[in-house]
C-alpha cells in the first residue's frame, strides 16, 4: 500500500482535486429507491455510524449494524448506541455476507485492518462506503475489484448530522466513487440514494471524488473547523480572566459566543456575522482580522502543504503505530486548560452582547474562514467545497462547543480532526502571543462601544463593507445558501 495521491502525476493530481460539481435537487427525485429494500450494514457505531443510522432509518432504509465481537461481548458504548436505538445487531460473520451496502464508520486508523477483515465476507458485487477517503486516497488500501467503492461525507460533526435531519434539514455532504473501482457503474446511483438517506440533499451535495473530500476535508478540521476555535477559544477565555474579568462570564461568553455568533455567519455569512456589530465595532474588527490574517497566512499553508504531501498522515500514522501516545496526551492537557476547567457562569448574556463583547472571537472566526477558504482554492479546491469546509461547517462545530466545551467537540469530531486539531492549536498559539500581548477587555469581555460616540468616517466604513461582500466566499456562499431553502434557526441563548 502507498499514498494513492502521491502516485498520480501532477495533471491527474489537479483532476481530481477539482472535480466539484454542485448537484441539482432534481437529481435526487429518486430518492431512496435505488437503495429501498437493500441490506445495509454499518460497521462501527460511533458519532457518524449511529447518527447516520437513525437518518438512514427514519428515511425508510433497512439498517443493522455489524459490530466487532469485542464490542457485543463487552457491550462498549457502540453496542448500547444500536441496542438502545433498537437497531439489529450482529457479527461480521452475521451480517456482512447479506449485505448489499456496507458502510465503514469506524475510525481512519482501522480502516485498513477493519475493511480487510470484512472483505472476505462481502458478497460477490456488494458496495463498500466511507463518509471519508482518508484510507482510500492517503494509504491506498486495495479493494476486491468486483466490490463498489463510493463516498457519502457529511460536512458535519455526527450530532449535527442527526440534529439538522431533525429540524427538517441536513448537512452539506459530498459524495465520490472510486474510479478503481465501480465495475456494474452503479456507484453514482448509489452514493446519491445514501446521500438522501442522511438528509444531505436538503443542505447542498457536490459531485466530488476522494482526493478532492480528503484534502479539503483535512485541511477544514485542521483549521478553521475544530483548531482555530479551539486556540480562539482559550486564548479568549485566558484573556478574560488575566484582565479580571469573572471567570464564569469569561467562561460563558466563549461556550456559548461561538455558537451565537457563528450561526449568524450560517444564515447569511461573514457579511451578516460583522453587520451585527456598530459600525466602529465593525471598523475595529475588520482591522483586528486583517491583522490575523498576516499572522496565521503561513500556518495555514503550512498545513495545506502538509496535508497536499502526505506529510500530515504520515506523523499522524506514525502516532497511531505509538498507540495513539500523543493524540492521547493532547486531549488530557487540553481538558486541563482553565477554560475546560471553568464551569460557564450563572450570569444571564444578551445575545447581542456576545457580539458587542467578543470583538476577538468575531475577528477570529472572520479570518480563519477566509483563510481557509482562500488556501484551499489557492491548492485547486473548488470554491463550493471550500465553503462548505471552511464557512458552513464552522456553526455545526460550534453547536458541540456550546454544549459542552471543547471536550464534547473533540469527542464527536474523527480522531483524525481531533489529532489535526491539536497539532494547529500547539503551532497557532506562540505564532500570536505577540498579538495576544496588545488584546485588552475592548476586545474581548467588556462592551467595545462603552464610551464611544459611535461615529464612523465614511468612506473607511464603505471601504470595509467592500471587502467583506466581495470576497469569494460571500459570492460563491450566497449562491449556495439559495438552495439551503429547508435551513432552520437554532435556539442559540
Ligand atoms: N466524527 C465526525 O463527525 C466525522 C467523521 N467522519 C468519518 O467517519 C468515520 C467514522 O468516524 P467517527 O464516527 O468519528 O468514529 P467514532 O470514533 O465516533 O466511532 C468509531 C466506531 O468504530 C468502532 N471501532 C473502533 N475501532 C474498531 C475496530 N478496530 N473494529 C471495528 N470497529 C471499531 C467503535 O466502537 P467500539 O470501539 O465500541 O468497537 C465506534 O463504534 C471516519 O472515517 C471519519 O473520518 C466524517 C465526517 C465527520
Ligand atoms: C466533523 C468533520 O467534518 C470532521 C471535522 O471532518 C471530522 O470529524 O473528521
Ligand atoms: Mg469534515
Ligand atoms: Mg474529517
Amino acid at each position: 500500500m502507498s499514498n494513492y495521491f502521491n502516485t498520480l502525476p501532477l495533471r491527474e493530481k489537479l483532476n481530481q482535486l477539482g472535480v466539484c460539481d454542485f448537484m441539482d435537487s432534481s437529481e435526487f427525485l429518486d430518492g431512496v429507491n435505488a437503495l429501498k429494500g437493500k441490506k445495509l450494514v454499518i460497521v462501527g457505531c460511533g458519532a457518524q455510524g449511529l447518527n447516520q443510522g437513525l437518518n438512514l432509518r427514519d428515511s425508510g432504509l433497512n439498517i443493522a449494524y455489524a459490530l466487532r465481537k469485542e464490542a457485543i461481548e463487552g457491550k462498549r458504548d457502540s453496542w448500547k448506541n444500536a441496542t438502545e436505538n433498537n437497531f439489529t445487531v450482529g457479527t461480521y460473520e452475521e451480517l456482512i455476507p447479506e449485505a448489499d451496502l456496507v458502510i465503514n464508520l469506524t475510525p481512519d486508523k482501522q480502516h485498513t485492518a477493519v475493511v480487510n477483515s470484512v472483505m472476505p465476507f462481502m458478497k460477490q458485487g456488494s458496495t463498500l462506503l466511507y463518509s471519508h477517503g482518508f484510507n482510500i486516497v492517503e494509504e491506498g488500501l486495495p479493494v476486491r475489484k468486483d466490490i463498489t467503492v463510493i463516498m457519502v461525507a457529511p460536512k458535519s460533526p455526527g450530532s449535527e448530522v442527526r440534529a439538522e435531519y431533525v429540524r427538517g434539514f441536513g448537512v452539506p455532504t459530498l459524495i465520490a466513487v472510486h474510479p478503481e473501482n465501480d465495475p456494474e457503474g452503479k456507484g453514482l446511483v448509489q452514493a446519491k440514494a445514501y446521500c438522501v438517506g442522511t438528509g444531505g440533499h436538503r443542505a447542498g451535495v457536490l459531485k466530488s471524488s476522494f482526493v478532492a473530500e480528503v484534502k479539503s476535508d483535512l485541511m477544514g478540521e485542521q483549521t478553521i473547523l475544530c483548531g482555530l476555535l479551539q486556540t480562539g477559544s482559550i486564548l479568549s477565555f485566558d484573556k478574560m480572566v488575566e484582565k479580571g474579568i469573572d471567570a464564569g462570564y469569561a467562561s460563558k461568553l466563549v461556550q456559548y459566543g461561538v455558537e451565537v455568533i457563528t450561526e449568524a455567519l450560517k444564515h447569511g455569512g461573514i457579511t451578516a456575522m460583522m453587520d451585527r456589530l456598530s459600525n466602529v465595532a465593525k471598523i475595529k474588527a475588520f482591522e483586528v482580522s486583517e491583522e490575523l490574517k498576516t499572522i496565521m497566512r503561513p500556518l495555514f499553508q503550512k498545513h495545506q502543504d502538509d496535508i497536499m504531501s502526505g506529510e500530515f498522515s504520515r506523523i499522524m500514522m506514525e502516532d497511531w503505530a505509538a498507540g495513539d501516545k500523543n493524540l492521547l496526551a493532547w486531549r488530557a492537557a487540553t481538558g486541563e486548560t482553565a477554560f475546560e476547567k471553568t464551569p460557564a457562569g450563572n450570569v444571564q448574556i444578551g445575545e447581542q452582547e456576545y457580539f458587542d463583547h467578543a470583538l476577538l472571537m468575531v475577528a477570529f472566526i472572520r479570518a480563519g474562514v477566509e483563510l481557509a477558504f482562500e488556501t484551499m482554492v489557492e491548492a485547486g479546491i473548488k470554491p463550493e467545497s471550500a465553503y462548505y469546509e471552511s464557512l458552513h461547517e464552522t456553526p455545526l462545530i460550534a453547536n458541540t462547543i456550546a454544549r459542552k466545551k471543547l471536550f464534547e467537540m473533540n469527542r464527536v469530531i474523527s480522531d483524525t480532526a481531533e489529532y489535526g486539531c491539536y497539532l494547529f492549536d500547539h503551532a497557532c498559539k506562540p505564532l500570536l502571543a505577540d498579538f495576544m500581548t496588545k488584546v485588552d477587555t475592548d476586545l474581548i469581555g467588556k462592551n467595545f462601544n462603552e464610551g464611544k460616540d459611535g461615529s464612523v468616517d465614511n468612506r473607511t466604513l464603505i471601504s470595509v463593507n467592500e471587502v467583506i461582500r466581495s470576497h469569494e466566499v460571500e459570492t460563491i456562499g450566497a449562491e449556495l445558501r439559495k438552495a439551503m431553502t429547508a435551513m432552520k434557526s437554532i435556539k442559540t441563548v
